[in-house]
């Protein structure tokens, strides 16, 4: 286990943050106004250590895998769409592709476990565990053995790529299943609460995904913990963020995570070691039903460690588009810090 899962320390710095508050509040603007662009240029400091905190060679890695469970109709598009979207990263015609392009994210698609034989290229690691996690409604997603093997290898592909910032995508026809029932299990949810239309189920398809999930979560009553519930609900691609987020972390990486299944990945992590949630940027709300839950259980609610996402546009894409999006908000905090000036510097008269 403590191979598996690295020790992560606190970013508490009583001086630090204190010196941080000061350069911000000396800026030239009433005090706080830039709001949460000014919580955000007082998280990336204390990530980086630095009154002056810089992104370089930001990663976005998409991890995609498949699922065992989409056989019972939880999702309303066949697995088939896993490979094929994957494909459709590669060429560049994905969402996520745009927008890694238009704000110079280096983009590298991860099989985790897609049930497709790829032909290798530039951009695509292979890195599958298995031809898709099993049918969860039967047995276990994954056995313990996979679950480390998929943590492992998250943590060992993104140690070995350059920068200090991970963006988080996934692509997983049938993952807001597994999504949800994290959520469920780790924050004792019904799981009718965390459980959403995913890619667009109809209300008979939700009825039809939540009374599926209900039974998953019966089969495995015994996967209670951070690791066991992976194993149980799968996916590989999720096992594989935990591992990124792990060693992004410990890295004292910045994290930006993306939506409904990528914060799911953060829940497990954090379960394992709460100072993550330190190194995590939350980009967006997304609309699928059961994230604004996912955010709210991985910290208490008065804890300053609370996930505050940037944006609220009613995306529910995944594959990192919404950490795409808010991109150039982390980009425009480390700028404001560096260059606006502070009243003294102006000539600029303080509050009376
Ligand atoms: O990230 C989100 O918030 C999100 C919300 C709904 C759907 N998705 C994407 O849709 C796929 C999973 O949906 P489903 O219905 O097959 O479980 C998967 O590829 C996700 O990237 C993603
Ligand atoms: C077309 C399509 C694109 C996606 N991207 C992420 N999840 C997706 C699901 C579908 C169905």
């Amino acid at each position: 286990m403590h191979d598996l899962i690295p020790h992560i320390s606190s970013l508490q710095d009583a001086t630090l943050k204190a010196e941080l508050q000061q350069c911000i509040d000396g800026k030239t603007k009433p005090l706080g106004a830039l709001g949460r662009l000014e919580t955000l240029m007082m998280q990336l400091g204390l990530i980086q250590g630095t009154l002056r905190p810089q992104l370089r060679e930001p990663q976005m890695m998409v991890f995609a895998g498949d699922h065992g469970l989409a056989a019972q109709g939880v999702s309303a598009y066949p697995s088939d769409v896993t490979w094929q979207m994957v494909e459709n990263f590669l060429a560049g015609g994905a969402a996520v592709s745009v927008l890694a392009r238009q704000h110079g994210l280096e983009m590298t698609v991860v099989d985790a476990g897609v049930a497709h034989d790829f032909a290798p290229r530039a951009g695509l690691v292979i890195a599958k565990i298995a031809c898709g996690t099993q049918d969860a409604s039967e047995q276990a997603a994954m056995s313990m053995d996979q679950c480390a093997t998929a943590i492992a290898a998250g943590r060992k592909l993104l140690g070995q790529r350059p920068g200090n910032a991970l963006l988080l995508g996934e692509m997983g026809i049938g993952n807001t299943s597994s999504a949800a029932l994290l959520l469920a299990r780790l924050a004792d949810l019904p799981v009718a609460d965390c459980a959403g239309r995913g890619t667009g189920l109809d209300d008979a398809g939700l009825t039809h995904k939540i009374s599926v999930l209900e039974k998953v979560l019966q089969r495995h009553p015994e996967a209670r913990e951070a690791l066991p519930a992976l194993a149980a609900f799968g996916g590989f691609e999720i096992a594989m963020m935990v591992g990124a987020v792990l060693q992004a972390a410990q890295e004292n990486r910045v994290i930006v995570v993306d939506g409904f299944i990528s914060s799911s990945a953060v829940l497990v992590a954090s379960r394992l070691r709460p100072a993550v949630l330190e190194r995590c940027v939350f980009a967006h709300q997304s609309e699928e039903r059961g994230h604004a839950l996912m955010l709210q259980a991985m910290a208490p609610a008065e804890s300053a460690l609370r996930p505050q996402p940037l944006l609220n546009l009613g995306l529910r894409l995944g594959e990192g588009s919404g950490a795409a999006l808010a991109w150039p908000l982390l980009e425009s905090a480390c700028r404001v810090m560096a260059e606006m000036a502070s009243f003294a510097s102006a000539g600029v008269s303080e509050k009376a």
